[in-house]
């Protein structure tokens, strides 16, 4: 299923936030979106995930999600959202119940998730036994449990350090490489972009307005070696935003 996103804007009030937003997000691609910060990348990924409708444009899915979807548009938070009362499986039966698997389908999708994201042996640990980037490979799990067709990650590797952060980029390369999921990736981060985007699309300071989209045609399994040319990458994206983003810092020091 790709996604279309077409001339979206939105205001909150008097505030203008999104302006003539448009881009594709082909199926098996991450798209990651830059922006200043306040720009109103969280509120565009809310609307395309269908959390909030926008003032105008449209947001449209073309072609069917898999066929064992039960949510194509899964959102994965900065905070994991994980709760503290349930262990990791219960954490991912949890996205399942009201689907009214059997009991053994449900395993099937747990067990396979578990594996696929290298935490069969975490299965009946709390949360709060876990570190912060194996808390979120449980939220990854649970995104997958429900197959979705497009991948929502608000931030995905913000709360974590910066080791932790590798090794989850690691981990999501290897996963893309197996299973060519599709996602749109919101990050202020831009190292983080250049390694797990496809597409980049940088917005402008708030109200946000694309300033450019970057394709990276670099295989995701290659980047780690190609450094350099990754660091090329990166450096166009902060030439494209510096100004803005030390703009939109004044302001919202200043209030
Ligand atoms: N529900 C809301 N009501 C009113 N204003 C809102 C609402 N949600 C967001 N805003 C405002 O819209 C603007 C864009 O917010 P948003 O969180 O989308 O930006 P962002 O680019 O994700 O920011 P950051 O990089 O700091 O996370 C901000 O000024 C924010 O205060």
């Amino acid at each position: 299923m790709d996604l279309k996103i077409r001339d979206v804007g939105h205001a909150y009030g008097p505030l203008t936030v999104l302006d003539g937003i448009g881009f594709e997000v082909p199926a098996g691609r991450i798209v990651c979106i830059v922006g200043p910060s306040g720009c109103g990348k969280s509120t565009l990924l809310r609307m395309i995930g269908g959390l909030e409708r926008p003032d105008s444009g449209e947001i449209l899915q073309v072609g069917a999600p898999p066929a064992a979807s039960l949510n194509p548009l899964t959102f994965i938070f900065q905070d994991f959202a994980l709760l503290p009362w349930r262990s990791v499986e219960g954490n991912i039966r949890l996205v399942l119940e009201d689907h009214r698997l059997g009991a053994a389908e449900t395993e099937r999708i747990v067990a396979g998730v578990l594996a696929r994201t290298n935490l069969t042996e975490f299965r009946k640990a709390w949360p709060r036994q876990l570190s912060g980037g194996m808390r979120q490979r449980v939220a990854i799990a649970r995104a997958l449990a429900v197959s979705p067709a497009v991948m929502l990650m608000d931030e995905p590797l913000s709360a974590l350090d910066a080791q932790t952060r590798e090794l989850l980029m690691a981990d999501l390369v290897a996963l893309w490489e197996r299973e060519r999921f599709s996602a749109v990736y919101v990050t202020h981060n831009l190292a983080e972009a250049v390694r797990l985007g496809h597409r980049v699309i940088v917005l402008s300071r708030r109200p946000g307005r694309i300033r450019e989209i970057v394709d990276i045609d670099m295989p995701l399994g290659e980047r780690t070696g190609r450094m350099a040319e990754l660091e090329a990458h990166q450096s166009r994206l902060w030439a494209l935003i510096r100004d803005e983003a030390e703009a939109a810092e004044k302001e919202l020091v200043g209030g």
